[in-house]
C-alpha cells in the first residue's frame, strides 16, 4: 500500500502546483455551499421575524452573487481537474510504453500481449477517471463534512450529534466495501487481460482459426472468458448494489432525526426555526456526496487495482541492458566468438544449448542446419542480446557483447525473418525504420538492390503506398524485399537471416536469391539455412543436434567427415533429380528432415 502510495505520487508530483490551485478553488466552493444554509437562517430568524424586506433583498443578492462566483469558480475547478487527469494519463502511458519497449524477450515470451494492451489502454483509464472526477469529489466531502460537523457543533452540540449519528455506519459501510472492492477489481482488470489476449490472438490468427475451421471452439473460448469477467463484474455491481441504498437511507435517516428532535427543541423555543432549517440544508448539503461515497470507493478501487498492475510493469527491471559504463562500439570488424556458451530459457527445464564453442571471421558465411528445436535461432539469437548467455560468453571482435551500449551492438546487426512485420506505414518509412534520417536516394538505392524498386513504383502511391491494416496488403514475397532492403538501408556489419521463402513463383524466387546475395556482401552472415544451394556455398556450415554444434566446416570437408552432414546430403541426394529441378525453386526444407533417424540408416 504504502509503495502504492509512493508510486502515485511520482505520477502527481509534476503537477503539484496545478493540484494546489484545484485546491483553493475546490475551498472556495465548498465555502460557498455552506454559506447558503447560514445565509436562508438569517432570512428566516432576521429578516422574516422582523418583516423587513431590504434585508431579503441584500440576502437575495448575496445569493446570486455568490452564485455567480461559484458557477465561475466551479468551470475552472473542474477543467483544471480533468487536464490534471488527463496529462497524468498522458504520461503513464507513456512511461508504460516507454518500458515495454526495454523490457527483454524474456519478459514478453511470458507476459500475453492482450494484458499489456488492456494495462496501457483500460488500466490507464481508471487511474485517470478517479484522478480527474473521483479524487476531487473525496476531498470535498471531506472539506463538508469537516466544515459541517464544525458548524453544527458550534451552535447545538446535541442536536448534531444526533443528525451526524447515522454517517458513523455509512463510513464504517463503505469503508468495509472499500477494503474489498480493490481485490474485486483486480479480479475484474486481469480477467479483461485474458479477454484481450484472446481477442489479439485471434485477430492475428484468424488465418489459421478459419483453416482449421474452429470458430466454434474459438468463440466458445472467447465466450467463457467473457462470461468471467461478466460474473465478476456482477460481484462488484452486487457488492455496490448492497452498500449504496444503506448509504441513502442513511442520510434520509439524519433528516428525519433531524425534524423529530429538531423539531420538538423549536416548539419549546430551545432553537430557532431558522437554525432547525439551516440544520436540516446542511444535511442536505452532505446528502449528495455522501450517496456518492459508494460509488468513490469503487472508483478509488479499479483505480487501485490499475496503479498495482501498471506499476507491476514499470517496475520490471529489464533483464538485458547498457552496463552502466558501457564501452563505445565502434564500427565493427565482425569477428564472432562463442566461448563455452550454454543457455537455458528461464521456463525450460533443460539447457537449450550446451557448450557451444565458435569462431566467425569477419565477412565470412554461415549456414546453420539441424532439425527442427535443435537451438539454430536461441543461437543467434544470442549476438544481438535478445537473451543473455546463461554460461560463458558471446563475443564480438573480442569484446564481451554484455559490456557493449546495447542500442550501438544493435544497430550495427541486421536482421531479416522469414516472417518480416512491416508497421501500418508508408513503404518509404518502412524501408527507412532503422535510419529515419535516409535520404530518398539512398531509399531507392536500397529498395533496388532489394529487388523492390519495380513493384512499388507498380503500388497506388509509390512509395507512399500504406501497407498493412491501413493500406494495399503485400505478397509473402514482396514484404520480405521491404525487410531485405531495411536491412540494407541500416548497413549493418552483421547479418542474420533467415532463408526460407514462402511458397513464391520461381521468378520471386530467383530477385529474392538476388537481393539477399547483395545484401550479404561484405558482412559477417549468420543463415539459418533452409536451402542446399544456400549452405553449399557457405564458407562454414555449421550442423546443430540437440543444443549442440555436432559438425561444422565447409561442404566438401563435412562430406568427408561422413557423419551427421553426409548422412542429411544423401537423404537429398536420393532425390537428386526432383532437387535438381527444384533448387532453384522450391525451398528444400532442411529442418523437416528427421535428424533421428541416422540410427536407423546406420
Ligand atoms: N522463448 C522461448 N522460451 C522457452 N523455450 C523456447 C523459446 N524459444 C524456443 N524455445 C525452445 O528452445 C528449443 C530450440 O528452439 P529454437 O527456436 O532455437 O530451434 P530452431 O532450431 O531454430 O527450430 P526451427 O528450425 O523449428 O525454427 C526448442 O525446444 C524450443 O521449444
Amino acid at each position: 500500500m504504502k509503495r502504492h502510495l509512493r508510486n502515485l505520487k511520482t505520477l502527481v508530483k509534476p503537477y503539484f502546483r496545478q493540484i494546489v490551485l484545484a485546491s483553493v478553488f475546490l475551498l472556495i466552493l465548498t465555502v460557498i455551499e455552506m454559506a447558503f444554509p447560514a445565509i436562508i437562517r438569517q432570512v428566516i430568524d432576521v429578516g422574516l421575524k422582523g418583516g423587513d424586506q431590504r434585508f431579503l433583498i441584500v440576502a437575495a443578492g448575496l445569493i446570486l452573487g455568490l452564485g455567480l462566483i461559484k458557477a465561475l469558480v466551479n468551470f475552472r475547478e473542474q477543467y483544471l481537474t480533468e487536464w490534471i487527469a488527463h496529462h497524468v494519463a498522458y504520461d503513464l502511458r507513456n512511461r508504460l510504453y516507454n518500458h515495454i519497449q526495454r523490457l527483454s524477450f524474456q519478459y514478453h515470451d511470458h507476459m500475453p500481449t492482450g494484458q499489456l494492451i488492456s494495462r496501457v489502454i483500460e488500466d490507464v483509464r481508471s487511474l485517470q477517471s478517479f484522478a480527474g472526477h473521483g479524487l476531487v469529489e473525496l476531498a470535498r466531502i471531506v472539506i463538508l463534512l469537516v466544515g459541517i460537523g464544525i458548524l453544527l457543533f458550534s451552535r447545538h452540540p446535541v442536536l448534531a450529534a444526533i443528525a451526524i449519528s447515522p454517517l458513523i455506519p455509512m463510513v464504517l459501510l463503505t469503508t468495509d466495501f472499500g477494503k474489498r472492492v480493490g481485490r474485486l477489481f483486480l479480479a475484474v482488470d486481469n480477467t479483461l487481460g485474458e479477454l484481450s489476449s484472446i481477442l489479439q490472438e485471434n485477430v492475428v490468427g484468424v488465418q489459421v482459426v478459419r483453416a482449421f475451421a474452429q470458430e466454434k471452439y474459438e468463440t466458445d473460448r472467447f465466450d467463457q472468458t467473457n462470461r468471467k469477467l461478466f460474473d465478476r463484474q456482477i460481484t462488484v455491481v452486487r457488492e455496490w448494489a448492497k452498500v449504496m441504498p444503506s448509504t441513502i437511507f442513511l442520510v434520509t435517516l439524519g433528516t428525519i432525526l433531524i425534524l423529530w428532535f429538531g423539531g420538538q427543541m423549536a416548539i419549546r423555543g430551545e432553537i430557532t426555526v431558522g437554525e432547525l432549517v439551516a440544520f436540516n440544508s446542511y444535511m442536505l448539503l452532505l446528502a449528495n456526496p455522501a450517496q456518492q461515497l459508494a460509488w468513490l470507493v469503487n472508483a478509488a478501487g479499479e483505480a487501485y487495482a490499475g496503479l498495482q498492475r501498471t506499476f507491476e510493469i514499470l517496475e520490471t527491471e529489464p533483464d538485458i541492458q547498457s552496463p552502466p559504463n558501457p564501452i563505445p562500439c565502434p564500427v565493427f570488424r565482425g569477428e564472432i566468438q562463442f566461448e563455452r556458451v550454454s543457455f537455458r530459457y528461464k521456463q525450460s527445464e533443460r539447457p537449450i544449448l550446451r557448450d557451444i564453442n565458435l569462431k566467425i571471421e569477419p565477412n565470412q558465411r554461415v549456414a546453420i542446419i539441424g532439425a527442427t528445436g535443435s537451438g539454430k535461432t536461441t543461437l543467434v539469437n544470442l549476438i544481438p542480446r535478445f537473451y543473455d548467455v546463461s554460461e560463458g560468453v558471446v563475443k564480438i571482435d573480442g569484446m564481451d557483447v554484455r559490456q557493449m551500449d546495447l542500442p550501438s551492438l544493435r544497430r550495427q546487426i541486421g536482421i531479416v525473418l522469414q516472417t518480416s512485420l512491416l508497421f501500418s506505414t508508408t513503404i518509404r518509412e518502412n524501408l527507412a525504420y532503422g535510419r529515419p534520417d535516409a535520404s530518398e536516394e539512398e531509399i531507392i538505392a536500397a529498395a533496388k538492390a532489394a529487388q523492390a524498386h519495380e513493384f512499388i513504383l507498380e503500388l497506388p502511391q509509390g512509395y507512399d503506398t500504406v501497407v498493412g491494416e491501413r493500406g494495399v496488403t503485400l505478397s509473402g514475397g514482396q514484404r520480405q524485399r521491404i525487410a531485405i532492403g531495411r536491412a540494407l538501408l541500416m548497413n549493418p556489419r552483421i547479418l542474420i537471416l533467415d532463408d526460407s521463402t514462402s511458397s513464391v513463383d520461381t521468378h520471386t524466387e530467383h530477385l529474392i536469391q538476388k537481393a539477399l546475395s547483395t545484401l550479404m556482401e561484405g558482412r559477417t552472415t549468420l543463415i539459418i539455412a533452409q536451402r542446399l544451394s544456400t549452405v553449399k556455398k557457405a564458407d562454414l556450415i555449421l550442423v546443430m543436434d540437440q543444443g549442440r554444434i555436432v559438425e561444422q566446416g565447409t561442404h566438401h570437408q563435412l562430406l568427408a567427415l561422413d557423419g551427421l552432414y553426409r548422412q542429411i546430403y544423401d537423404l537429398q541426394l536420393k532425390n537428386q533429380e526432383e532437387l535438381e529441378d527444384d533448387l532453384l525453386t522450391q525451398p528444400i526444407d532442411l529442418s523437416r528432415v528427421n535428424f533421428r533417424s541416422r540410427n536407423s540408416l546406420e
